[in-house]
């Protein structure tokens, strides 16, 4: 297929070697806006940006009717817009937090155990999410989905970043270190013990991986999905 990259930063990078390895072609690489003249021989664009610029990008893809997979956090009080526009012109699109199959698997386990500690009030749960020192967002996309999920399965209403104002809130510690491509953990703590989950990411591949195919699945198809629709776990 002829992709089109948007935002060719550590992603879009990591992106391209994936899609080549795979017998794609790489028609554009944009590190700006795109425009439609950009966009005549694309099959799907790939869009890996910054927050500030998500929302834009992703408009005129969708208005140019190019199947889209977006991958960019930080933008999501814009996701219903986005929705209504892809809709509008009968698109496809497709967005994920997080595109690693093992963050996803482990959205999965989240989900379960959230189900079952809601049975239990003396447990506290708390997330905590670890980066590298370049990222512009906080906390990531992936801890808001894991907080999303819990939330979804227990009395709690919302999450929090870093200090807690109320009890009633879920913490979400974010830390930024060198180097760490992605290191996310849940955690239930009682008086008497405590339970983790982790999913640690060593290199970027996997993220990459997922997003070409996301990319290679959505071709031909309309509508809105997530990866749970590539990977078959809805
Ligand atoms: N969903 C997932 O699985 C993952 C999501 N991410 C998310 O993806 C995004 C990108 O991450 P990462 O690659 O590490 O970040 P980088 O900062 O390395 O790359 C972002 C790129 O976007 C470019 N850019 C700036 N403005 C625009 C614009 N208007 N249109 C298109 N591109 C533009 C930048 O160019 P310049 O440097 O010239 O400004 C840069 O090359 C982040 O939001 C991150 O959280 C990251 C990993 C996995
Ligand atoms: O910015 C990153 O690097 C990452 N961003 C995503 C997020 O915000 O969850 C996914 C991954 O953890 C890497």
């Amino acid at each position: 297929m002829n992709i089109a990259i948007v935002g060719y930063g550590k992603m879009g990078k990591a992106i391209e070697e994936i899609l080549i390895e795979r017998g794609h072609q790489v028609v554009a690489k944009l590190n700006r806006k795109p425009k439609a003249e950009d966009l005549k021989d694309v099959d799907v664009a790939i869009e890996f940006s910054n927050p500030e610029v998500a929302f834009e990008n992703l408009k005129v893809l969708l208005e140019n009717k190019i199947p889209t997979i977006s991958g960019t956090t930080g933008w999501l009080a814009h996701l219903e817009e986005i929705k209504t526009i892809n809709q509008e012109n009968n698109a496809a699109f497709l967005y994920g937090s997080n595109f690693s199959l093992g963050v996803n698997l482990f959205f999965e386990l989240n989900h379960h155990l959230a189900k079952l500690m809601a049975k239990y009030p003396e447990y506290k749960v708390e997330i905590e999410e670890i980066h590298h020192t370049q990222k512009l967002d906080a906390p990531s996309g992936t801890a808001i989905s894991l907080a999303e999920q819990i939330m979804e399965n227990s009395a709690i209403k919302n999450w929090e970043l870093d200090s807690k104002t109320s009890e009633e809130n879920l913490p979400i510690y974010a830390k930024r270190i060198d180097h760490v491509p992605g290191t996310h953990t849940v955690s239930y703590h009682s008086e008497i013990d405590s339970i983790e989950i982790k999913h640690t990411a060593h290199t970027r591949k996997g993220f990459a991986l997922g997003a070409v195919l996301a990319a290679e699945w959505i071709h031909g198809k309309q509508g809105f999905f997530t990866m749970k629709d590539v990977l078959g776990l809805n």
